[in-house]
Order: C-alpha cells, then sequence, then structure tokens
C-alpha cells in the first residue's frame, strides 16, 4: 500500500520533471524567463543580497515561470479544443497572460526594492 503510493509519486514527480524540461526546451518565453533567473542570481551575488532577498527573488522568478507554464498549459487547450478563432478562447488566452503580466510586474517591483538602493 505504501509502497504503491510512494512509487504513484515518484512517477508523478517524473512527469512534471519531463513537463518541465518541454517547457524549457519549446517555449521562448520560458527560455528567457530563465536566462533572467541566471542573470538576477549572478546579480545577487555581485550586489551580496541578503537571505530575504534571496527568498524574494527566487520566489519571484518562481512565480513568473509558474504563471508562464500554466500559460502555456491553458493556450494548449484552447488550441486543443478549438483550434480555429472565437472570441472566447482570445479572451481566455488574454486572462491567462493576464496573470503572467501580473506576476512579471510585481517581480520588477520587487526586483526594484532590492537593487536600486544597491545601485543608486
Ligand atoms: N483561437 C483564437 N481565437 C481568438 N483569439 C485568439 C485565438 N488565438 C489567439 N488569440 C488572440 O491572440 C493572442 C495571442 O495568442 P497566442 O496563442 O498566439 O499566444 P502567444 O501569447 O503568442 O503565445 P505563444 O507565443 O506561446 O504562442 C491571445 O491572447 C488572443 O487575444
Amino acid at each position: 500500500m505504501a509502497l504503491k503510493f510512494i512509487k504513484g509519486r515518484l512517477k508523478g514527480m517524473k512527469y512534471s520533471f519531463q513537463g518541465g524540461i518541454h517547457l524549457l526546451k519549446t517555449e521562448a518565453s520560458i527560455q528567457v524567463q530563465f536566462g533572467i533567473f541566471v542573470l538576477v542570481t549572478i546579480a545577487g551575488f555581485f550586489f551580496k543580497i541578503s537571505n530575504y532577498e534571496w527568498i524574494a527573488q527566487f520566489l519571484c522568478v518562481g512565480l513568473v515561470m509558474t504563471a508562464e507554464g500554466l500559460n502555456t498549459a491553458i493556450e494548449g487547450v484552447a488550441d486543443f479544443i478549438h483550434p480555429d478563432y472565437h472570441e472566447k478562447i482570445g479572451r481566455i488566452k488574454d486572462v491567462a497572460a493576464g496573470a503572467v503580466g501580473i506576476a512579471a510586474l510585481v517581480s520588477v517591483i520587487v526586483a526594484g526594492i532590492i537593487y536600486l538602493p544597491k545601485i543608486f
């Protein structure tokens, strides 16, 4: 029983890992965000940011990439169930993209709070 449960969870982890790799290989926006993650990590070491600033930074990067992954999944489902033009599909995609936009805006604000005082 417990072994079956553990095997199921490990399988789930394998699928989520495969999904993440697929996103990184195929989605230009995730690749850009991964590049930003690398850059801000370098900046974090350069400016010697505090533990709490590292936490805020990792949470922001994670938030944006999670939102982007979900946005990609929603776009994929929308295109699969309705490949043709439809006003509602357009609205659904806009809302999903809007969620990424909110995450990105919050992240830019957090980055400003962390880095602007260190630069100026
Ligand atoms: N089937 C559709 N019906 C109506 N409007 C659509 C449809 N597909 C896309 N759109 C409109 O075009 C916008 C961009 O959609 P698209 O699927 O090209 O996403 P994208 O942001 O370019 O993502 P990606 O670059 O990952 O393909 C949507 O937000 C929506 O406004």
